[in-house]
């Protein structure tokens, strides 16, 4: 029985490199297994570590688990060119909004996250096994996309907190993934918010992922991201009626920025 055993994992380990080789679907399954794989024992792992130092849910833990998430990147040979770091060096509370391209995008957010940052997630998440308890741990903010008056209330709580609580809060403004090395159009909360709390806006722009990712091909190879943090936007002195306005002009800034830094021309 042991032997048939030995012989079998021979055989696949053997055959995998080939397998991998001839077909890409092989090749995407395991990598993206193997990256969900990651955030769910390295999720469980952590989780206690988080409890033990931080002692429960507290942005805090978004310390360690930035330490943990920021090496994955070296498992998928993925590098990231990062400008703009400063841009985070407001005085107090902010928001911060970015394109959101994939799941991937775990591992841009933690390469350049800010301290005292907590961001805003689809509830689902909360029941991703082990990966919905860390990120709990972790204080993101869950809110249901299905129901805008739950999440309005939910992001009215946030715009009063965020000042007492000095914590900066990642939205992903286009509500979705979209790996289509544009932007989908901009929903309008995360400015709400930073118009109700009467924060700065703070872009960060992922270049597109497609030249080394992209699900419907079956593409999953290594590549270099570049990441710019763009300078802060005021929001003191406006209010809900300039919401719109200011979502347009975030919206416009980094899709220009996206166009750049992904060798795209401009419209
Ligand atoms: C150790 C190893 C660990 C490994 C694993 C862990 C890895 C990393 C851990 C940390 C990372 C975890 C973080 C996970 C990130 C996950 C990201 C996501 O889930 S993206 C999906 C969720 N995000 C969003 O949806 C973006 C935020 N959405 C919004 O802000 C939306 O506006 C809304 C949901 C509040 C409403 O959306 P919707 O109704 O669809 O559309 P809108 O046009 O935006 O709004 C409709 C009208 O309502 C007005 N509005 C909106 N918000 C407000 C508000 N807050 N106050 C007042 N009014 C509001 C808006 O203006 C529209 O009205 P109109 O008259 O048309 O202007
Ligand atoms: C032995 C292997 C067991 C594996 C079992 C899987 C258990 C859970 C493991 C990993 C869960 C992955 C959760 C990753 C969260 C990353 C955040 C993210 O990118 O969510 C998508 C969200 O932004 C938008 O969702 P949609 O694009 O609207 O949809």
């Amino acid at each position: 029985m042991e032997l048939g055993w030995l012989l079998w994992g021979a055989a696949v380990l053997l055959l995998l490199p080939v397998l991998m080789e001839l077909s890409p679907a092989v090749n995407f399954a395991l990598r993206i297994g193997f990256y969900y794989l990651l955030f769910f024992v390295c999720s469980a792992l952590t989780a206690p570590v988080c409890l033990l130092v931080n002692g429960g849910r507290t942005v805090k833990n978004m310390r360690i688990i930035k330490t943990v998430v920021k090496t994955f990147k070296y498992f998928f040979g993925l590098r990231f060119e990062v400008k703009g770091l400063e841009n985070f060096e407001v005085e107090g509370p902010a928001i911060i909004v970015s394109n959101h391209q994939s799941i991937l995008d775990m591992m841009g957010l933690m390469e350049v996250l800010p301290d005292n940052c907590v961001q805003v997630g689809k509830k689902e998440l909360m029941y991703a096994g082990t990966v919905g308890l860390i990120i709990y741990l972790g204080g993101v903010i869950f809110i249901n996309r299905k129901s805008t008056s739950s999440a309005k209330m939910v992001m009215a709580e946030v715009a009063k907190t965020m000042a007492t609580d000095n914590v900066k809060v990642w939205v992903y403004p286009e509500g979705t993934r979209n790996c289509t090395g544009d932007l989908l159009p901009f929903k309008k909360g995360a400015f709400h918010v930073a118009v109700q709390a009467q924060v700065p806006v703070i872009p960060v722009v992922y270049s597109s992922f497609t030249t080394f990712y992209n699900p419907k091909k079956n593409l999953f190879t290594s590549g270099k991201i570049k990441v710019e943090v763009l300078p802060p936007i005021e929001t003191k002195g406006l209010t809900s009626d300039d919401v719109s306005e200011l979502t347009d002009r975030c919206y416009r800034t980094m899709r220009a920025t996206l166009f750049r830094l992904s060798g795209r021309p401009g419209e």
